[in-house]
């Protein structure tokens, strides 16, 4: 079903306070082609685990780098053992050795950084929104983790009219870790993402 702007904001406005999983099982019941992405990075436990209480064999969408810290890969593994995670993993066109050999991680100022980005993140994540075509995409997009995650809400529409649904978007760290607690869920926090460097960078998937 698609929604307009004004829908969106009403509907932004009833779901404030709403709980996590009332408002993934209300995006369920429209949804034909729901999917979650996840680079598995601090605190996606709680979208994985929540949405797919509701729907256990979503498609989980992993964009592996390549350059996952060994923390961040014996998370996945047990994260995707633990929840049963239906993973579709995508893996850029280019080895990270080849990478290495050419250009390494190039910083932010360093014209190669555009390059690097597009081979590692955003063109393995477009491959994978072109195979799935999805109408509902769930994402852990929070209030207070840079300026555009500010601009959005529970509910927003991606550049392709995609709802996306971010049922923990009013949630901060410590009401998170209180929600892993109840539900002992596991967390991992040493994380690193070579497109972003600074943690307040955009990297493009939403922009
Ligand atoms: N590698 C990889 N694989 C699969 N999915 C991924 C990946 N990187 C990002 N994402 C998903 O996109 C959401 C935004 O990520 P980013 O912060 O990196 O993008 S952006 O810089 O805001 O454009 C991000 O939202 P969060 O759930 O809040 O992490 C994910 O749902």
């Amino acid at each position: 079903m698609a929604y307009t702007e004004e829908q969106i904001h009403k509907l932004n406005q009833q779901f404030k306070g709403i709980p996590p999983e009332e408002i993934i099982s209300w995006a369920i019941q429209s949804a034909k082609n729901p999917l979650v992405t996840t680079n598995f990075r601090p605190y996606e436990v709680a979208i994985l685990h929540a949405v797919t209480d509701v729907s256990p064999h979503i498609p989980v969408v992993w964009c592996d780098t390549g350059y996952n810290t060994p923390n961040t890969y014996k998370h996945a593994e047990e994260l995707i053992a633990r929840l049963h995670l239906n993973v579709k993993l995508y893996v850029p066109k280019q080895t990270s050795s080849h990478r290495d050999a050419i250009m390494g991680i190039p910083g932010i100022d360093d014209p190669r950084h555009q390059l690097f980005t597009e081979q590692v993140k955003l063109e393995p994540f477009r491959r994978a929104m072109e195979e799935h075509k999805p109408d509902v995409w769930f994402t852990n997009l929070r209030q207070g983790q840079t300026a555009l995650r500010d601009s959005l809400d529970i509910l927003s529409l991606s550049r392709d009219g995609v709802l996306k649904v971010s049922p923990f978007y009013h949630y901060n760290d410590s009401q998170l870790d209180a929600y892993l607690k109840d539900r002992n869920l596991p967390n991992e926090h040493k994380y690193f993402d070579p497109t972003k460097v600074l943690e307040n960078r955009e990297c493009g998937l939403h922009t």
